[in-house]
């Protein structure tokens, strides 16, 4: 009689939100004729108890959490922990979050990237120091300093000149708002796999807006609004003409951001400054973002999870790109 082959077992530990967008019946079907069964993590009893566990996935923080996770890390040290929180946490600060881009070492040809110019508010002094912003061209965009995935770390002001920014709460970043047409390119990097997909974004800002347009106006999560009128609709349409950034160039930019803070699930935000046409900025990157919403998600997380589990990460056969999919090696 053949044996039966052996199964892994993939923990998990999400936000009640999160758990329910991202643990599709589709993706736990698909993990588990591929031999991997999705288990969910109690939080409320000691994580060393649990499992056994081939892998440990999770996206929750706090001091408490950390430690579950390093007493089982000390228990089962040869189990991956997706992704260690001292990796996670250069992205809950949206200034060490970007330098990373910053530092990145790619040869730039055709198409370049960078970042905004920005600058660090810790106190409301510093909102009326000419010498601390005014170097900045407005408008610009105000971002709460820590992106911890609360609502408040969400929300975000278009500020059109000095005057706009007297109201503002510190700890902040202020960050040049660069016009690029009304849309966002998201990246999605699951392990080796890289997928970009067009988002929503902020309309341009024309010289005669920025002109009339008074102090500020707030904002959250525009990438996530849904149409709402017929002028949003129409707007849609138009979003899926926009010329996408060349797949190979992203991919890189994607490679050397998981090489640099070896995180595997994440995505990341990039703009094509409409002025220069060539040349892309990287304005925010997400730490497991709504994987859901990428088409063939339970593929590609699979995929991440069999070799992560086959402990067989990077070791592929070359680049394989399908349409705006692309695997680095
Ligand atoms: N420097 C910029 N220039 C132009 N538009 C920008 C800039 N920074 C942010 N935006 C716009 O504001 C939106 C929100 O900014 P950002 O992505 O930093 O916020 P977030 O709350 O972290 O987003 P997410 O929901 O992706 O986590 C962007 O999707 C984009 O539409
Ligand atoms: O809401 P969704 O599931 O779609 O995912 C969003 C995710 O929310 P969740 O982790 O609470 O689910 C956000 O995480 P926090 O910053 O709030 O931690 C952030 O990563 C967004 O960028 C994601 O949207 P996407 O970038 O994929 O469009
Ligand atoms: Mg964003
Ligand atoms: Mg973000």
């Amino acid at each position: 009689m053949a044996e039966n082959p052996r199964r892994f077992s993939v923990g998990y530990a999400l936000a009640p939100k999160k758990q329910q967008s991202f643990i599709q019946p589709s993706l736990v079907d698909l993990a588990r004729q591929r031999g991997i069964d999705l288990a969910p993590i109690d939080t409320s009893r000691p994580l060393a108890d649990q499992g056994p566990f081939d892998c440990v996935l999770h996206k929750l923080y706090g001091e408490e959490w950390n430690g579950q996770l390093e007493n089982f890390a000390a228990r089962n040290p040869s189990v991956p922990i997706v992704d260690p929180p001292q990796a996670i946490e250069r992205l809950h600060n949206r200034i060490s979050m970007l330098q990373v881009v910053s530092e990145l070492e790619i040869p730039q040809e055709r198409e370049t990237f960078g970042i905004p110019s920005q600058v660090v508010i810790y106190d409301s002094a510093a909102l009326s120091n000419s010498g601390v912003v005014g170097a900045l061209r407005f408008p610009v965009i105000a971002k709460p300093l820590v992106a911890d995935g609360s609502a408040k770390s969400h929300k975000m002001s278009l500020v059109f000149h000095r005057d706009g920014l007297l109201k503002l709460k510190p700890p902040l970043v202020l960050q040049e708002f660069v016009n690029h047409g009304g849309v966002i390119f998201k990246v999605y990097v699951v392990g080796d796999y890289v997928q970009c997909v067009r988002r929503k974004s902020l309309p341009d800002v024309s010289e005669d807006k920025l002109e009339s347009a008074e102090g500020a106006v707030t904002f959250s999560q525009v990438s996530n609004l849904t149409a709402q009128d017929p002028t949003e609709v129409e707007y849609y349409m138009h979003l899926d003409e926009a010329e996408m950034p060349p797949l190979s160039f992203v991919t890189e930019i994607a490679r050397g951001l998981r090489r640099a803070t070896g995180l595997h699930l994440f995505n990341f935000d990039v703009i094509r400054d409409v002025k220069v046409g060539n040349h892309y900025l990287v304005i925010d990157i997400n730490y497991f973002p709504g994987y859901a919403k990428m088409p063939y998600y339970e593929k590609a997380l699979t995929d991440f999870f069999w070799d992560v589990v086959h402990e067989k990460k990077g070791q592929g056969t070359g680049d394989v790109a399908i349409g705006n999919e692309e695997k680095i090696m």
